[in-house]
């Protein structure tokens, strides 16, 4: 059986006021699969918003076809697109009173009869949305009690109780500290692991998205380009989509960074591992240029040493990257004196 479950084709998104049309992404023929995360990320006001409302079925398109499971979105029903497709946004609008359990079973509302009463099995998949995030130890608390984060994951749970093929989050790391985002895109990763569901994040946060997408829709140009985060990466396409003055993404690194208004002197690192890999983060931090032939100073990391694993120059020994930086600002600064 095919894993594809959402396609789209050509499909236009944006506005329409009465005289005028604004197109905010065109042309987009985009895929997501079971299995598959798949983060979207772009610039603010790039237009993610507009497509998680066009693909979810909230906002018309423009022009062109979404088809959910092999079939037109426009023509399915409220309540089969319900069983199949749960959104969940980052607006805090969840009654405060309302209790984690309470929340998660309005997942089952697609399942339940017009008294919303729970049957036993859809008891069971309240549990297992609970456990599968780790909320069902807060489960009797109400949603206003919650953290950030911890609300977050009841909102994660209530989707998975809408038991869907497709799960679409929109910014949901927004508010969260760094551990609680990461863990969240952890949940996610699991979540797919099975096989059994496609999961759409928008995201602002592009190391994590780059570490763990099985797939990137990159907002550029006014479109969208898809594939592999590290294809996007090599290809130039993510550079390309944050290209703001003056930043420019570091390939070695994996990170966006200022661009330096001078270069600074030219080192030759030496080394492996991981002092290897924050020695060289603090140097091009610090503006220093790294190159392969030693031209102004040679540093030489060692991994395991402990009292002094830095050797600049072949003659001092350094202690920390605080005082590495100081000693190769004073060497570049006798230099050029
Ligand atoms: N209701 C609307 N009517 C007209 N234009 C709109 C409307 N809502 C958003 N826009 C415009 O559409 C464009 C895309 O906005 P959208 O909110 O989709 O971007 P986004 O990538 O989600 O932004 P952010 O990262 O800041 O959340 C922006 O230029 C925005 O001003």
């Amino acid at each position: 059986m095919s894993k594809g479950i959402l396609h789209t084709e050509s499909l236009s998104v944006g506005y329409t006021a009465k005289s005028s049309q604004k197109t905010v992404l065109s042309g987009l023929n985009l895929d997501l699969k079971k299995g598959e995360l798949t983060c979207l990320l772009g610039p603010n006001g790039s237009g993610k918003s507009t497509l998680i409302r066009s693909i979810a079925g909230i906002q018309k398109p423009l022009s062109g076809q979404v088809d959910l499971l092999g079939k037109q979105l426009s023509e399915v029903s409220p309540k089969a697109l319900a069983k199949q497709l749960s959104l969940v946004l980052t607006d805090r609008t969840a009654p405060g009173n309302l209790t984690v359990y309470g929340l998660v079973s309005l997942g089952r509302f697609p399942y339940t009869s017009w008294m919303g009463s729970l049957s036993a099995q859809d008891k069971s998949i309240v549990q297992w949305a609970l456990e599968s995030t780790g909320t069902l130890q807060f489960a009797d608390r109400h949603i206003g009690e919650l953290s950030d984060g911890e609300r977050q994951k009841v909102m994660i749970a209530r989707a998975l109780a809408q038991e869907t093929d497709l799960i679409i989050l929109d910014e949901p790391t927004a508010h969260l500290d760094s551990p609680n985002r990461i863990e969240i895109f952890h949940l996610l990763r699991e979540l797919v692991a099975n096989g059994q569901r496609a999961i759409l994040i928008s995201t602002h946060d592009i190391e994590t998205a780059l570490a763990n997408a099985d797939k990137l829709w990159l907002v550029s140009d006014q479109t969208i380009h898809q594939g592999a985060p590290e294809d996007l990466v090599l290809n130039g396409e993510l550079e390309k989509a944050f290209s703001k003055e003056g930043l420019s993404f570091n390939y070695s690194l994996g990170r966006f960074e200022k661009e330096k208004a001078r270069e600074g002197a030219k080192i030759l690192l030496q080394g492996d591992g991981q002092r290897f890999h924050w020695t060289k983060s603090a140097l091009l931090r610090a503006g220093f240029q790294l190159v392969t032939t030693n031209e102004d100073f040679s540093v030489a990391v060692e991994e395991t040493a402990t009292k002094t694993p830095w050797l600049v120059q072949g003659e001092f020994q350094i202690s920390s990257i605080e005082h590495l930086l100081i000693k190769l600002n004073q060497l570049n600064e006798d230099e050029m004196e």
